[in-house]
């Protein structure tokens, strides 16, 4: 095949890989830390005294792992019984050169990077008592109490958009598709890894804001995306996925969403792939998901939220909405090596008929974090992953991008940090699918 790009490493200095994995990984691991030295007592008094002993040994793993990444040694095959040991001490095994073992600063950003949070879930699944505490937990929920005004705010819009979707006109449905697609998108920039664990809220008005940044998102499908599902009007049983992001303000605007496609009949099923386990500080774990709809639900004086709450948790049980966590999302594969990988899942993936995906991090998968030069067509950069159409809304957080003309990227001409800032962002769809859709494909 013709020569493909390097994927991206901390080897290269100026690279945001190299600033990542020096200063800001680092922080991550120091704040994990702090949390468990600051929480002994509380852990103590909730999981008793054999976790609180434990958290000495849980600190001293996780002082060893971040000295190993400053030191730049060899990473270390994961130890334990858990179901996706085996596939990630292959990958391991994989990243060795000419018998070398793989560096922190050497190795492909995106498989440290992950292997960074995977190593200290593992610390914490082999700890006994504490395996399934969230060492984000606080972070994320302080993100979502601070953004509490912006909440209420989108959840009002969205059920004065939805009250009555018959007396909708085509245009009307078409301007409320493109503003929820851009608060979804704009929600990304609640990001706790981008911030190194720093607080993040959503403090501006999402309608506002989606107003203010319009100009900054540099390549924007949606008008496309929505011609497309509007030709799938006959069909009663379209399925569209979400594979989410991060929690807090951004899981909210994803369900707002959501309801929309599903209240204006567009979707008939959403499957809303999450996190088995914490990830890269704000990804959503099913517990995120239970203490979100339960801050909606007491939400006092916001009748909105609880209205929502309760429209969310019927769908839920009459399984319109499957929230579905598959080990793949906390791999340190890009998505070109999910139909060889997880074929059960690029099955699955195959069965829907448009695929968002939210964020950065899945953003990186899908190009297989490779350096492509920038004009290189979305689609081919996506290296055969074409389980259906899919679109990705992103906030631009690292060093790479595909499906960008030259003439857009000039906007950002007097940004330097204009790929790393998360103030410039895409919605790229790519249409191709490799199973055949009877006529009514995207
Ligand atoms: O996927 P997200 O939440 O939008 O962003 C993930 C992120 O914060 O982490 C990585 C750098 O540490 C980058 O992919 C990006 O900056
Ligand atoms: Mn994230």
């Amino acid at each position: 095949n013709t020569e493909l790009p390097d994927v991206l490493r901390g080897s290269y200095k100026g690279s945001f890989a190299y600033k990542t994995i020096s200063e800001r990984m680092p922080v991550i691991l120091t704040k994990v830390i702090d949390l468990f030295h600051r929480e002994k007592i509380n852990i103590g008094n909730q999981y008793g005294d054999a976790a609180k002993e434990k958290l000495k040994q849980i600190n001293g793993s996780l002082s060893e792992l971040k000295s190993t990444m400053q030191r730049n040694k060899p990473l270390q095959p994961l130890a334990g019984a858990a179901a996706d040991v085996p596939l990630w001490n292959r990958l391991l095994e994989e990243q060795w050169v000419d018998g070398e073992p793989p560096v922190w600063f050497d190795a492909p950003w995106l498989f440290v990077e992950c292997y960074m949070y995977r190593r200290v879930r593992e610390i914490l699944e082999n700890s006994g008592e504490l395996r399934d505490y969230d060492y984000f937990g606080q972070q994320k929920r302080d993100t979502l109490e601070a953004s509490i005004a912006a909440i209420e705010l989108l959840g009002e819009h969205l059920l004065e958009t939805v009250a009555d979707p018959a007396a909708l006109s085509g245009q009307q449905v078409k301007r409320a598709f493109s503003d929820f697609i851009g608060m979804s998108l704009w929600a990304n920039k609640n990001d706790l890894s981008i911030s190194a664990g720093a607080h993040v809220s959503q403090e501006a008005s999402p309608l506002v804001q989606l107003v203010e940044l319009n100009h900054r998102v540099l390549v924007n499908d949606s008008e496309q995306v929505f011609a497309q599902l509007r030709r799938l009007r006959d069909k009663r049983d379209v399925r569209i996925d979400i594979v989410m992001d991060n929690a807090g303000f951004e899981l909210f605007s994803d369900l707002c969403l959501a309801d929309l496609l599903t209240s204006l009949g567009i979707a008939q099923r959403m499957s809303l792939h999450i996190k088995a386990h914490p990830w890269y500080v704000s990804d959503t774990t099913p517990a995120d998901v239970r203490h979100t709809l339960q801050h909606m639900q007491s939400a006092d004086g916001k009748p909105a939220l609880r209205r929502l709450a309760e429209r969310w948790q019927g769908y839920l049980d009459a399984g319109t909405w499957v929230f579905e966590m598959d080990t793949f999302w906390t791999s340190p594969l890009p998505f070109s090596r999910m139909a060889s990988e997880a074929p059960e899942l690029y099955a699955h993936l195959q069965a829907a008929n448009l695929i968002i995906f939210k964020g950065d991090l899945n953003y990186r998968k899908l190009l297989g974090d490779r350096n492509w030069p920038h004009s290189t067509g979305f689609c081919a950069s996506l290296e055969g992953f074409h389980p259906a159409p899919l679109v990705a809304l992103r906030t631009m957080k690292a060093d790479l991008v595909s499906g960008l003309a030259p003439e857009r990227e000039a906007l950002t001409a007097g940004d330097p940090n204009w790929m790393v800032s998360g103030e410039w962002a895409l919605i790229q769809l790519c249409e191709c699918s490799d199973t055949a859709r009877g006529g009514d494909e995207l």
